[in-house]
Parts: structure tokens; C-alpha cells; sequence
């Protein structure tokens, strides 16, 4: 679990985070959404410690990163998992060989040890025949797989996803959804996104934040979205036409 205590972050003087409370469950994928320029970025870079917030506190199961020593946050940081915006895998480097990098970086363990491990989680992700693969001949969509595999390669407690979603088309965001929950509810891992995807909201939102200017607005799961009466969330939310005809007929249905 990463529980957020009054977490305060400006630049030169604007307040960009305001006073956020929140935990972020084991097990669950827990998204946060809000407006471009809300302050999602802002708050996953104070969550991972790219950004020091100043007030408040990030609790890693109960371990203050803010307060924690060098070698402390050094192996905090090896429990951690990240999937960024575009995939970032390396070019000249195969898919078996990306999704090997961070073992051969941390794992102490024989290489026929991380050959192993990294051909499991390609396997995870439905990708172990393209193993021998660059990233430049494969799909979007198979290179966040990659990233996903390179991302739970050393068993991370914590994965951490930005726009997991972003450039790829609905149906393999799905896919990509699907296999960020799948692997969160199996490995019990605490996962948090940032998203604007509306298909994500509904599909995979065990658990959601919902940032308006810096501040919480609403918090929920998928299932509170339809009837949430916060005005700020649902103008967010049902901003797309055809969400809001869906939410129209469930209402007429009730
Ligand atoms: N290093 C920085 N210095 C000054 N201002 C910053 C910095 N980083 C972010 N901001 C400001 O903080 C606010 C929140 O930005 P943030 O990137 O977190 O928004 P966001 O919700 O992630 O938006 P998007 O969905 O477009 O990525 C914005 O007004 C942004 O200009």
C-alpha cells in the first residue's frame, strides 16, 4: 500500500498540489484522472521521488520515502516498476535482451538464472516468439507489452504507469488494460496509473483519484463513476458524447 499524507508541491510560489490525502491499494489498479495540467504528473513524480513534495508524506507500506536514507531509497527503488509514456525500451537491443536489462542491472542472480526469469515474463505478456525481435519491427501495442515484461521482470511490489495507454488504438489499449490489471491481481502488486482514457476509467478503475487543479475533487471506483454527483467529475467524465447517452439510458433504466 502508498499512502499519501497532505502531500503540498509548488513552482516559484504556485501551488500545483494541494493538501492530498489518499492510499493506493494492494492488489487493486488505482488510477488517477483529471484534466490536462491538474497535477497528475506533478504527483506521480512526488509519489516515485523525482519531486520532493514540500509538506506531507509518501508511505511506502508505512516506510516514509521523504524522511528515508540513500541506501534505504536505493532498495526502495529496486521494488518499484515503471511503464512510461512511449514504451522507452533500447533500439539496438533485442526484446529478450531489453526485458533482461534491469536483471542484468540488480539481479544477482547466474545468467541462465535471468534468461529464464526474463523468458517467463515474456511469456506473461504473449511474447515469448518474438523474443529475438528489435523494438523497430514490431507494433506499438507488442512494444508496451515489452515494457510491461521489462517492468515486472524483478518482481516489483509497486508499478507505477504514465498514460500506459497513449498512441495505441482501443483494442490493443484494452489488451494492454487487461494485462496491467491481470499481473497487478497476481502479484499483488500496488499499481498506480495516470490516464486520461475514458475505456480504462470503466474498465480497470478499482480505484480512482480524480485531481482538479491540484486538489482531491472525487474518489471512487468505476462502479460510483455513473452515479457520482460531483459536477466538476462527471463534466470530466461524460465530456464524450457517447458517454453520456450511456449514462442517460442507465438512468432511464432505473
Ligand atoms: N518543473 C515544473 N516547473 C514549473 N511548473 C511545473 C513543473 N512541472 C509541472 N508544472 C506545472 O504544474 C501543473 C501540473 O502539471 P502536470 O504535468 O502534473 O499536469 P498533468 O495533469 O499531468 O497534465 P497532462 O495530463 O497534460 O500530462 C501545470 O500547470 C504545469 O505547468
Amino acid at each position: 500500500m502508498i499512502q499519501l499524507n497532505s502531500i503540498c508541491k509548488s513552482f516559484e510560489g504556485r501551488t500545483v498540489l494541494d493538501d492530498i490525502d489518499f492510499s493506493f491499494d494492494d492488489g487493486k489498479t488505482n488510477l488517477i484522472i483529471g484534466q490536462s495540467g491538474s497535477g497528475k504528473t506533478v504527483l506521480m513524480k512526488c509519489i516515485v521521488g523525482l519531486l520532493t513534495p514540500e509538506n506531507g508524506e509518501v508511505l511506502y507500506d508505512g516506510r516514509d520515502l521523504i524522511h528515508m536514507g540513500k541506501k534505504e531509497k536505493q532498495a526502495l527503488r529496486r521494488e518499484m516498476g515503471m511503464i512510461f509514456q512511449s514504451a522507452a525500451l533500447f533500439d539496438s537491443l533485442s526484446v529478450l535482451e531489453n526485458v533482461m536489462f534491469p536483471l542484468d542491472m540488480f539481479s544477482t542472480d547466474t545468467y541462465r538464472d535471468r534468461v529464464k526469469r526474463a523468458r517467463f515474463c515474456l511469456d506473461r505478456v504473449n511474447l515469448i516468439d518474438a523474443q529475438d525481435k528489435y523494438p523497430g519491427e514490431i507494433s506499438g501495442g507488442m512494444q508496451k507489452r515489452v515494457a510491461i515484461a521489462r517492468a515486472i521482470a524483478l518482481q516489483p511490489k509497486y508499478l507505477f504507469c504514465d498514460e500506459p495507454n497513449s498512441g495505441l488504438d482501443p483494442k490493443t489499449s484494452l489488451v494492454i488494460d487487461d494485462l496491467i490489471h491481470g499481473i497487478t491481481v497476481e502479484y499483488n502488486m500496488t499499481t498506480i496509473i495516470n490516464t486520461h482514457d475514458m475505456n480504462s476509467v470503466m474498465g480497470i478503475g478499482d480505484s480512482i483519484l480524480f485531481i482538479y487543479q491540484g486538489r482531491k475533487e472525487w474518489e471512487g471506483t468505476k462502479d460510483d463513476v455513473f452515479n457520482a454527483t460531483n459536477e466538476r467529475l462527471n463534466n470530466f467524465i461524460f465530456a464524450s458524447d457517447l458517454l453520456r447517452k450511456v449514462k442517460q439510458e442507465e438512468n432511464k433504466a432505473k
